[in-house]
């Protein structure tokens, strides 16, 4: 069913319409694919939506595309698990949405991140990398989540994040943030340096002492896995 919506605030007003639907069944249950388009953009924003999502302390993650984790599986950074993590969360729970917002980067694009990792891979950060190559460290915006949760009837959230800055800009959008739940992926050795620094820099409220054991466990496992291969006769 199509439906319009607008938000108006003092810095933005953004429209979205919802165009059309289709049910996703995934191994986490069935969803339903809800496609946006919207007055700010011309790229394609979705909701993930499982149960009846109107009304208060609706389960809710706000999640920016990352197409090498979400897609590809990259282990350069949490994007994949923490997609896949909100899922099972939300099945568990029986109702909540997934907000897709098409903002690859942290908003600065496919082609800028990839050059970002190069200088990741010199030994910069991910803060560093992006202002090297003259974008912010966050370019991110979320008046259009904002909408979408509103055109959905969510009516506060229980937000599914790590990220303190998400929090306040969805409040300042309009959205009420009742509680956060921690979403936080496992650390290996390829994310590690990623997730300290949005622990550090970008103030994400990450438990990197926990993600210390975890790697350590990680890297001993890894380790008596490949020798468990490396001991077995080749075909
Ligand atoms: N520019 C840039 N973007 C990245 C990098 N790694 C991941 N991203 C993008 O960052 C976005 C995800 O942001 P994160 O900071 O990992 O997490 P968040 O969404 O702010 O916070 P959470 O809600 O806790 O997941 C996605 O758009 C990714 O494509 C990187 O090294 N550089
Ligand atoms: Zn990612």
């Amino acid at each position: 069913m199509t439906s319009i919506r607008t938000l108006k605030t003092d810095k933005i007003q953004a429209t979205v319409k919802r165009v059309t639907s289709g049910r996703i069944p995934t191994e986490h249950g069935d969803f339903q694919l809800l496609y946006y388009t919207n007055s700010i953009d011309n790229k394609e924003h979705l909701a993930f939506c499982l149960g009846d999502v109107a009304g208060e302390d609706i389960l809710t993650r706000v999640h920016s595309e990352c197409f090498t984790g979400d897609v590809m599986g990259s282990r350069r950074c949490d994007c994949g698990e923490q997609l896949q993590r909100s899922m099972a969360l939300v099945a568990a729970k029986g109702q909540g949405v997934i907000v897709y917002l098409r903002q690859e980067g942290r908003g600065i694009g496919l082609m800028a991140k990839l050059d970002a990792y190069n200088l990741q891979d010199q030994g910069y950060d991910t803060v560093d990398a992006n202002l090297m190559l003259g974008h912010e460290a966050d370019e991110r915006e979320y008046s259009l989540a904002a909408c979408i949760l509103e055109d959905l009837g969510v009516a506060s959230v229980q937000l599914m994040t790590n990220n303190p800055l998400k929090i306040s800009a969805l409040q300042a959008s309009g959205i009420k943030v009742s509680s956060r739940v921690s979403l936080e992926a496992p650390v290996n050795a390829d994310n590690k340096a990623y997730l300290l620094a949005k622990a550090t820099r970008m103030d994400h409220m990450l438990d990197m002492s926990q993600n210390e054991r975890n790697i350590k466990a990680t890297t001993t496992a890894n380790v008596s896995a490949r020798g468990k291969n490396e001991s077995e006769p080749a075909n």
